[in-house]
Order: structure tokens, then sequence, then C-alpha cells
């Protein structure tokens, strides 16, 4: 269609969709969004970053991506809801205001193309990317342990078969080296937020270890006042602290290898529900999700741009 007014921010989309979605936000709102194409994914899909920004040049960024693993759909259609929500904030929110006269906002909202194109044709439990290499006789990495920063370590796998296939080398998969090629390009890149689902948790690095990250404290507040102010929209409560003490150790994770490129503020999200409906969360629950989801991440990146 040509334009964004017939687009259903309460259901989910094909990846057909959400980028003629793009295509059409960018022309409706090219005073504050633009779109840049990061790389391509193993079976040669575009990847897309939403950049906001209101002037200005290499301004500090935060970095949000959602549907790095393709069966979080939940992550996706928040993705795609909160784009609409801050073109919709500017000039009226003024945290929100205040946060993109001084920085920008980048956000990939398909972060796994192929595996979401599997989601939608084949297999809708599919959670990695489709790389596939000679003689290994199963497809995909899982694109949340193919990182350099503990690559290989406890919490990921070397067997190709496993969900948690950690790939041949760091950063092996285009998925990832896009990003890595992308933020380490950029060079000012503040905070990132990587958002899964589902569990309802705000965690930080590390996952690789039980070691507590440097500015432990910081993070650990930040978490909490983010989380409380999620509650608040309708009472949905999140547990939160670092990856390895929350969930469990992982090695080769994004927001560790985002940490210990200098990104102090790094965070996962885990987003609705906690088991009853899993990956298959109803469409119902994309808008009160998405609008939950904003206010703590409006919370971390108001924090990031104070310190
Ligand atoms: O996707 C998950 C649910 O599908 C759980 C996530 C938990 C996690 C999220 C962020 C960092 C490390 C682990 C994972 O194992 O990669
Ligand atoms: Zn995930």
């Amino acid at each position: 269609e040509r334009s964004t007014s017939s687009f259903s921010y309460s259901s989910y989309h094909t990846l057909e969709e959400i980028y003629s979605w793009i295509d059409n936000f960018v022309t409706e709102h090219s005073d504050i969004v633009s779109k840049i194409r990061i790389g391509h994914s193993f079976e040669n899909r575009s990847i897309l970053v939403l950049k906001f920004s209101t002037g200005g040049s290499q301004r500090p960024a935060i970095w949000i991506d959602t549907g790095i693993h393709s069966r979080e759909w939940i992550t996706h259609a928040t993705g795609i809801w909160t784009a609409k929500k801050i073109v919709n904030a500017y000039d009226k929110d003024h945290i929100l205001t205040n946060i993109l006269n001084t920085m920008d906002i980048f956000l990939e909202i398909v972060s796994n193309p192929d595996g979401f194109a599997f989601t939608h044709s084949m297999n809708r439990l599919w959670r990695k990317n489709k790389s596939i290499r000679p003689g290994l006789f199963c497809i995909g990495v899982d694109l949340n342990r193919n990182w350099k920063s503990g690559f290989g370590g406890n919490g990921s796998n070397d067997n190709p078969c496993s969900e948690t296939y950690h790939g041949p080398a760091p950063q092996s998969e285009p998925e990832v080296a896009a990003i890595v090629k992308f933020i380490t390009t950029h060079g000012n890149i503040k905070a990132l937020i990587s958002i899964h689902s589902y569990s309802q948790m705000l965690m930080y690095p590390y996952g690789r270890s039980l070691e507590p990250v440097s500015n432990q404290e910081e993070l650990y507040n930040l978490a909490k006042d983010a989380v409380k102010a999620l509650h608040k929209v309708h009472g949905i409560n999140y547990i939160y602290g670092s990856i390895s003490t929350t969930l469990y150790v992982a090695s080769g994770i994004t927001v560790d290898w985002a940490y210990d490129s200098g990104i102090k503020y790094s965070f996962s999200f885990e987003l609705r529900d906690t088991g009853r409906y899993g990956f298959l969360l109803p469409a119902t629950q994309i808008v009160p999700t998405a609008q939950e989801t904003w206010l703590a991440l409006r919370t971390i990146m108001e924090h990031t741009l104070n310190h």
C-alpha cells in the first residue's frame, strides 16, 4: 500500500510487509527519519536500519535492535510501534524531545531477515540465521552467540545442530558483521539495547561470566528505574540483573561485545510473556507490550543523555 495509515500496529506482519512499511514510513517522516542499508544477510536480503536524527553530524547515539532471534515476533512488532512512537513523541514528549535534540537513535527492526522469512514460510519456531557450510548438515548460527566477546565459551555450543551454535568464528555471520562494522565505524554509540522475548526480564552484561561489570551498581539502579516505569503502564512485572546471574551463562552475546567495545549502557530485554504463550504471544498483546517497553527504553535513553 502507498502509506502507513492503513498499516496495523496491532498485527504481526511478513518481511515484505515490514520492508514496504519502512519505505512508506521514511517517506512520510523524511524530516526526522532515514533508512540505512548496513549490509546483507546470508541469503542476500538487505539489512536495514532506521536513523532518527534532528540534525548535527555524528551525534552521540543509541542503538536498538529487535528480531535477532527470528521466532521472537513480539520484538519486531515492538520495534515498529516504537519507530512510530518516536516520530509522534518528538516535540510533544519533552524527555524524548531532549534526547533527540542531542542524540541520534538507530533502530534495526529485522536483524535476522532470513530466519524471519523462514518463520513465516516453513518453521514458526526458527531461532537462528540460515547460513549453510560445506560438510555441516545442520543450518544456521545463533546470532546471539556469534560475537567476539567470550566467543565459544560456556553457554554456547560448537555443534551446528544446536540452537545456540556459535558459528565457525566470531562475526562469521554477515548479520553480525554488518552491525559490528556499523557501530565500530560510527564510533559514538553510547547505549545499545538488544531486544528478545520472552521471560519479562531487563538484563545487562556479563553473560559470559558471573564477574560484575565496572558500573554494575549504576546499571542495576537504571534497570530498577526502567522496570518500575514499565510496571506503571499495565502492571507487568519484570526481573532485572546481570544476564549470568538472572538467566544463565551465555557467551558470544551482543551486549557483552557492546560493553567490551566501550558502550557502558548495554542492555538486553526479554519481553512478554513468562511462558503461557511464549513466542506465540497473541497479537492483542502487541500494543500493550510496546507501550510499557517504551517507558523502559525512554528511561535508559534519558539516563544515557544525562551521563
Ligand atoms: O533468546 C532467548 C529466548 O529465545 C534467550 C536469550 C537470553 C539472552 C538474552 C541476552 C543475552 C544473553 C542471553 C538467549 O539465550 O539468547
Ligand atoms: Zn532471543
